[in-house]
């Protein structure tokens, strides 16, 4: 079983890590990003055409610059360095510091990598300020985008972006986004860049699903800790397309314990171990459950037809 949060469980989740378990939240944040920047490593490192050889690798000019490393190990499912454009748009809250992580770390496997805040660095606080920081100081390339700036600079680089991160605004969203943050996701949509969002595509509703005023429509959500329920609806499911779960290095159930579920996913592994094929064919229902039967209960006999959910 795969547990489902709501947005408050999911805040109640990382406030209980922080305050009753003492894992600082810039660690969590760190190993949500880096956990991405695993996934963003392995989805660039299958748009290579084909492996290239040590020769080709060596002649590239940014293998001169950025170590060359063959070895894949777990965590690092790519061979540097990482051959993509990378724009990374970011909000001024702990999602943009999420965002902020996994542009350090691509830009460190040798990506091509900028950095869009929607907002002035004075605003950005706490752990995320500690990642903007970093970042910068490393010498990422990086642009504001304040409220009144012009979205041009934003949709030239997104033209020739390979992938376009989706930072700007996680499960602390609680209202409609409008006006200058509305425009910059009008933008993010319009790009053909594989669109990856962290945590939930910015101005879903974690909850309900729903876009609060506007919603960024993601080819990938890369999702942290665990889903969220909103990401499982139809609608919200069209917004989120596929989703990865990565975790935040904390042990679940001392904290699922006190923060609780609201939902869980079963697998379809799981679905089929509770059943056992018999020969029997229901002639109602031929094709979805004649030929299975749980030990002990006959659906086909009891007529017991509900969907159940899979993944
Ligand atoms: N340490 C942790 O807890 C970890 C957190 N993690 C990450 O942090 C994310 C949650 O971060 P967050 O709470 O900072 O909120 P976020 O979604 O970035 O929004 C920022 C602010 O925007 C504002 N705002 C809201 N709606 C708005 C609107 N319509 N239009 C304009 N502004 C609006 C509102 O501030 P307000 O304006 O109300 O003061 C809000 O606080 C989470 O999804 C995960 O990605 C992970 O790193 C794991 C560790
Ligand atoms: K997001």
């Amino acid at each position: 079983m795969i547990p489902v949060l709501t947005r408050a469980q999911m805040r109640a989740f990382d406030k209980y890590a922080i305050e009753t378990c003492h894992v600082p939240g810039v660690v969590l944040m760190e190993n949500a990003g880096r956990g991405a920047a695993d996934v963003l490593s392995a989805m660039i490192e299958a748009r290579r055409p084909h492996t290239p050889s040590r020769e080709a690798d060596a002649i590239s000019a940014r293998a001169r610059s950025f170590p060359v490393r063959h070895v894949q190990s777990p965590g690092q499912p790519a061979t540097y360095p990482l051959e993509a454009r990378v724009v990374v748009v970011c909000g001024t809250g702990n999602n943009g510091g999420d965002g902020f992580v996994v542009a350090r770390h691509l830009y460190a496997r040798g990506a091509e990598v900028e950095v869009y805040l929607a907002g002035k660095s004075e605003k950005v606080m706490g752990d995320a300020r500690i990642n903007h920081d970093a970042y910068i100081d490393l010498g990422g390339r990086f642009f504001e985008l304040p409220e009144g700036a012009g979205l041009g600079p934003l949709h030239t680089a997104l033209a020739r972006a390979d992938f376009v991160i989706d930072a700007l605004f996680g499960t602390g969203l609680d209202r409609p986004i409008t006006g200058h943050l509305a425009d910059v996701i009008a933008v993010l949509n319009d790009a053909a860049a594989r669109c990856v969002a962290l945590d939930i595509p910015s101005g879903l509703d974690a909850d309900s699903g729903a876009p609060l005023g506007i919603a960024v429509r993601a080819d990938d959500t890369v999702t942290f800790g665990h889903l969220k329920i909103g990401m499982l609806t139809p609608e919200g499911a069209r917004l989120a397309g596929n989703v990865h779960v990565v975790d935040l290095g904390v042990p679940d159930p001392p904290i699922l314990t006190h923060v609780g579920v609201v939902a869980e996913v079963i697998r379809r592994e799981t679905v089929g171990s509770y059943f056992a094929p018999t020969p029997e064919r229901s002639p109602a229902f031929p094709r979805q459950v004649g030929a299975w039967t749980r030990p002990g209960v006959d659906l086909t006999r009891r007529g017991d037809t509900r969907p159940v959910a899979s993944q």
